[in-house]
């Protein structure tokens, strides 16, 4: 996609969640999870690469001592489909035993996030938590729900903090949803 085909990806789309709105309810999000962990340490994995914006700003803020890593899954790649899940990154040794938090964007059928607790808890993790900073409304029931919820977004193709449209724009501070 050219640039002026990705700005006018942008301009023709709909704000959902303001720059300010994303940065309250990461606080929140913040405030919950530490409360919830007080006392534990977890290792934190971030799903790789929607939640690479989310977990840089909500990691700072976590008031209990952690172990970080990363994993990395697709089942969208650079479409607005979801297909089968393709691990690209799985989880290390070092989750046998231990409490996980899961770090995603976004749940929208919850197929991938469904599939990582699988895999954590065939791999011996003893508790996972999930944090996703957007959940979807969308009208199927979802093999998993999150622990911990940033905003919940409308059932439309959301992109920005951190979510790409077409492989682009993951850089957006707000989170805008494709017309149409
Ligand atoms: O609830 P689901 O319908 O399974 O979709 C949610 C998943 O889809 C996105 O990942 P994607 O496959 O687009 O990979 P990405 O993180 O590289 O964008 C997102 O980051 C979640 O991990
Ligand atoms: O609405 C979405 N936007 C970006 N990535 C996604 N992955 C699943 N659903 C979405």
């Amino acid at each position: 996609m050219k640039a002026s085909e990705a700005q006018a990806l942008l301009d023709g789309a709909d704000l959902i969640c303001s720059a300010e709105e994303v940065h309250i309810a990461v606080a929140r999000l913040a405030q919950e999870i530490s409360a919830e962990l007080k006392g534990e340490f977890p290792v934190v994995l971030s799903v790789m690469g929607g939640a690479a914006v989310f977990t840089g700003q909500l990691l700072p803020l976590l008031a209990f001592p952690l172990e970080f890593g990363a994993i990395e899954v697709t089942r969208y790649g650079n479409t607005t489909q979801g297909r089968e899940i393709t691990w690209r990154l799985a989880p290390r040794d070092n989750v046998r035993g231990r409490k996980v938090l899961v770090v995603d964007d976004i749940l929208d059928e919850g197929i991938t996030l469904a599939a990582i607790h699988a895999k954590l808890l065939e791999m011996g993790a003893e508790k996972v938590w999930s944090a996703v900073f957007a959940d979807k409304a969308i009208a199927k029931e979802k093999p998993i729900h999150a622990d911990f919820v940033g905003v919940t977004v409308p059932d439309r193709y959301v992109f920005g903090f951190g979510m790409d449209a077409y492989g682009l724009w993951r850089n957006l501070p707000a989170i805008y949803a494709l017309k149409g």
